[in-house]
């Protein structure tokens, strides 16, 4: 099922950012030997099993001929064998994949979407919970979602998502987003007493909107603005939003790139059920989240391992833990510590051993350690 317009996907909301709710999800059916190491981590789970016991019935050779599909096929036409360039979906393939996203068509995240994937049809969602539930659910193929901005740093929000949900990122995109001030046709800067838009690129033109003295009004995503104002006639009102939103929902544009800061970028990821094979032809990232216990160093310890083998590191962010907030309580009962989750970013691949073996060494000292994902870093704007 596709939904197109201004249909919008959305499911009741419910997550919790404990660890211990989640499931082992092992990749199937990519049991080549040096796979394996990185591929137990993307379940978070510390028990291994073997890959084969997993994949109780493999498909062989000797199965699809019995079962007739290699029967009456010319040369010509028999199936190439796959390599690994073909399980690696990477951005910019220009396959018809669907696309969830958060907010209307207009949005900046709509447009992450379109440029990771030039042709794929995007689905869009009420909430971001909405955004993985549609890939989980196969109603849409991959999600993309902001991780975070330029201005005011990590979408926190998303980050506790990526733990409670059990999807892979696959991919990362980096988006320029030029903010616009809209209006209905005819309307002039000057009448506008009110703008509307989502909180964050409100935060991101500031000084624009400061200069115009207009009161601002915070709206779930840009392109909501948008249509919001257009089928209300607002004559009152500008939105900050896309150029695209301004053709898609008939407003004018009355002022281009009015953000604070002229390069500012957004991060999105891109989500899919399956992880993809990491490979070292080309620069790639691995997003990894583990815990800690208490004690002195240890978050320096657990950073030594990357530093120590020369892995550079791109982000590091800390969320509480909500279902175990607290630790190390007192003979009084007080607890002493808040316990943390703290998500990583570095710069290899998990095809790569020095990234195996950081890791390896990463999970003698962690209660809990999972890969998030593996993929291609986005080298370009
Ligand atoms: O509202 C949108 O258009 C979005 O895609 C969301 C979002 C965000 O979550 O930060 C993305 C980029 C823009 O800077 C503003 C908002």
């Amino acid at each position: 099922m596709a939904l197109k317009g201004s249909a919008v996907l959305t499911w009741g909301d419910s997550c919790s950012n404990n660890p211990s709710r989640l499931v082992s999800n092992r990749v199937k059916n990519l049991n080549t030997a040096n796979n394996f190491v990185c591929f137990d981590w993307f379940s978070g789970n510390r028990a291994t099993k073997s890959v084969e016991d997993e994949n109780p019935a493999k498909p062989t050779i000797e199965n699809h001929v019995s079962k007739g599909l290699y029967q009456d096929l010319s040369l010509t036409s028999l199936p190439k064998p796959l390599t690994v360039a073909d399980l690696t979906v990477t951005p910019n393939n220009d396959t018809k994949v669907r696309i969830s996203f958060k907010g209307l068509p207009g949005s900046y995240s709509e447009e992450a979407a379109l440029k990771a994937y030039p042709k794929c049809e995007t689905v869009p969602c009420n909430e971001f919970e909405d955004v993985f539930k549609a890939v989980e659910l196969w109603l849409a193929d991959k999600a993309v979602l902001p991780i975070e901005n330029s201005s005011s740093g990590s979408i926190h929000r998303n980050y506790d998502l990526l733990l409670c949900h059990r999807l892979h990122i696959m991919g990362e995109v980096q988006l320029v987003s030029d903010l616009c001030l809209l209006a209905l046709p005819g309307i002039r800067t000057e009448q506008l007493k009110r703008v509307l838009s989502h909180p964050q690129a409100l935060a991101s033109s500031d000084v624009f909107l400061s200069k115009l003295g207009v009161a601002v009004e915070n709206v779930e995503d840009t392109a909501g603005a948008a249509q919001y104002v257009a089928s209300n006639g607002l004559m009152d009102a500008g939105v900050i939003a896309s150029a695209r939103a301004a053709e898609i929902y008939g407003l004018n544009i009355l002022a281009n790139r009015v953000q604070d800061d002229p390069g500012y970028i957004t991060r999105f990821l891109v989500l899919a059920r399956d992880p993809i094979i990491p490979r070292i032809d080309v620069p790639f990232k691995t997003s990894i989240v583990f815990t800690l216990d208490e004690g002195p160093g240890v978050l320096f310890k657990a950073l030594a391992v990357f530093a120590s083998r020369e892995i550079n590191l791109t982000k590091i962010e800390s969320r509480p833990q909500r279902k175990k907030p607290l630790s190390a309580l007192d003979n009084f009962g007080n607890a002493k510590y808040f316990d943390y989750l703290f998500y990583i970013d570095f710069e290899a691949s998990m095809a790569e051993p020095r990234a195996q073996s950081a890791l390896g060494h990463l999970q003698e000292m962690t209660p809990f350690l999972r890969v998030l994902g593996c993929y291609p870093m986005e080298t370009s704007l």
